[in-house]
Formats: C-alpha cells, sequence, structure tokens
C-alpha cells in the first residue's frame, strides 16, 4: 500500500497553510509549463502534505490563465494520492447562505478557453468522468467538516464558468434552471486532470455570495466576497487541519477507481504513440504507460 500524501489547492483568499511542520516553498519543474506557484511542503503528525495557491501568493492569475495542468502534474510529482480544492464559490440556493462550505459531488462544466487534457494527438484517451469525486476522501471530509462544527452541505452540482467576469442575471437564472447549487470559475478542468492524473480528488467550495438571481442581495460585489473569504478562510484552514491529522496514513484504494482511472483510458496503439509526448506524461501516467506502481 501506498503512502497517503494530501494535496491542497488553496483558491481566493487561500494563499498559505499555517501549521505545516517543516515546511518551505520549492519551485517544482514541470513539462506542461509554469504552474501557478511554488509549493509549500510540509507535514501535519507526520502526513506529508502538499499545498499549492491556485491564483498564485498575491492572486496573480485569473481562473482562465491558471496552468491548470502544471499544477495538477506538479501534484502528482510531489506524491500526491488525494487532492483537494478550496474554492470560493457563489450559491444558485436559498438554502446555501454565505458561509456554507459545500462538498460539492457534480460539476458542469462550461469553461471553453482552457487546456483541459494532458492527452491528444499521439497518445489518446478517455477517462469517466460519470463520478468526479472520490466518495472515501469526500467521507474524510465530511467527518473533518463535523468534528470542527463547521456549517457545511455535503452533495451539490458546482457550475464552472469561464470569467472572469461574474454571471448576467440570465446566465444566473438558466444555471438555477438546471439545478445547480453552486457556481465558481476554477473546478474545472482541475477535476478532469485530477481524474487523468489518477488522483482522487474532493473539492470544498465555501459560498461568499448569492451570484447575481436572489432578488434581496442584488449584483455580486467583490468587496462583499473580499469580507466573507477574510472572515471564513480560518474556517478552512481548520478543515484541512483537521482533515491531514485525521486522513489514514496508508493510501486508500479509491471505491470508484479514481487512483486506477487510466488502466484502460488510453486508446492510441503502443507503436503509434508519440515519445515526446509520452516524455510529457511521465508523471501523470507513468504508472501505464512505463509499468510504475
Ligand atoms: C474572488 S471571486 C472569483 C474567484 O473566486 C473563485 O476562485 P477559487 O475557486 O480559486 O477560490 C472563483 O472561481 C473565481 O476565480
Ligand atoms: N458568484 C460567483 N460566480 C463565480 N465565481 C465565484 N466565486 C465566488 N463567487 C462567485
Amino acid at each position: 500500500m501506498a503512502e497517503a500524501v494530501l494535496g491542497v489547492i488553496g483558491g481566493s483568499g487561500i494563499y498559505d497553510l499555517p501549521g505545516l511542520e517543516g515546511a518551505e516553498w520549492i519551485g517544482v519543474e514541470s513539462p506542461w509549463g509554469d504552474p501557478s506557484d511554488a509549493v509549500r511542503i510540509g507535514h501535519i503528525d507526520g502526513l506529508k502534505v502538499v499545498f499549492l495557491p491556485r491564483h498564485g501568493r498575491g492572486h496573480v492569475h485569473s481562473p482562465s490563465q491558471i496552468n491548470y495542468r502544471a499544477n495538477i502534474d506538479v501534484m502528482k510529482r510531489c506524491g500526491v494520492t488525494d487532492l483537494i480544492s478550496v474554492s470560493a464559490c457563489g450559491s444558485l440556493k436559498e438554502e446555501l447562505a454565505p458561509g456554507t462550505f459545500v462538498l460539492v459531488e457534480q460539476f458542469i462544466d462550461r469553461t471553453f478557453a482552457r487546456e483541459k487534457s494532458f492527452f491528444g494527438t499521439g497518445c489518446v484517451a478517455h477517462v469517466s468522468m460519470a463520478y468526479p469525486v472520490s466518495p472515501r476522501l469526500v467521507d474524510h471530509v465530511e467527518a473533518a467538516a463535523r468534528a470542527e462544527d463547521l456549517k457545511y452541505r455535503r452533495g451539490g452540482t458546482y457550475l464552472a464558468m469561464e470569467g472572469p467576469q461574474f454571471s448576467s442575471l440570465a446566465e444566473s437564472h438558466l444555471y438555477r434552471s438546471w439545478g445547480c447549487d453552486v457556481i465558481g470559475m476554477t473546478n474545472m478542468p482541475e477535476a478532469k486532470l485530477a481524474r487523468e492524473a489518477e488522483l482522487c480528488y474532493a473539492t470544498v467550495a465555501m459560498v461568499t455570495d448569492y451570484d447575481s438571481w436572489h432578488p434581496d442581495h442584488g449584483e455580486v460585489d467583490i468587496q462583499q466576497i473580499i469580507k466573507v473569504l477574510h472572515d471564513n478562510a480560518h474556517h478552512a484552514q481548520q478543515l484541512v487541519a483537521r482533515l491531514a491529522r485525521d486522513l489514514p496514513r496508508e493510501h486508500e484504494t479509491c471505491p470508484i477507481g479514481s487512483d486506477r482511472a487510466l488502466d484502460y483510458a488510453i486508446m492510441t496503439a503502443p507503436d503509434k504513440r508519440d515519445p515526446a509526448l509520452l516524455a510529457k506524461l511521465d508523471a501523470v501516467a507513468g504508472r501505464v504507460l512505463f509499468d510504475k506502481d
């Protein structure tokens, strides 16, 4: 059994992870380009934790410009087995008030200006995204949320929009009519790439606003979002610290196979594969391409 390594991708308002023992910022190179920042690697009660601020320290990368492939590749290179995303989001449901943590279960991907796959000409692969999050990892996140007495809801659909502008009123109503629960700009293609990289993925979406639809809350206001983020960032950090303390130290096999997603996914015949692309896939798909286990 492999040692569990917890990866944490921090979103808006989360640019560091206090409480990491022996923590260092380490620059990790990726054949997929520059990740958002160096990673902060340290330990919590003996568990290795790898933290990456999605927008970079100082919030320098816009959602469309984040190099999601490099970020996931770097997590994989650092040995991460279980990855959680901590994200700000807008609420599309009355009952999901600002300050609530939503343990998202499904996604609708409406982004269109991003690289969404590690695979392509020279090595084609199709992984399943029917169940994008790993239920056992969500079990641990939920236990941590309960132990820390946080206001949370398990389940819900996250609409990933391109941004960086917020939705129009008509769009906000449309996404509500689709039954979506929360809206954000970053969890896709992150979740797809995590699956291709055989990482167990879960997302904690912290509600900061009611998007544009709510008659009593008016338009999305970034100042208001920043205030909610500021007031709740310590809750997100508490949640991650508790998760790290309680996560089993051996990686648990994913019941839906997230950690074996490439077993039967690669379609390209071995003699037709492009050596240059295979070289870039060393971390993400080395297990199946080069018999690393
Ligand atoms: C700060 S409001 C918009 C911004 O916040 C969310 O980012 P993240 O998911 O990284 O927390 C949202 O997706 C937008 O990028
Ligand atoms: N209303 C909203 N739409 C998109 N991304 C968000 N992040 C936080 N609030 C958001």
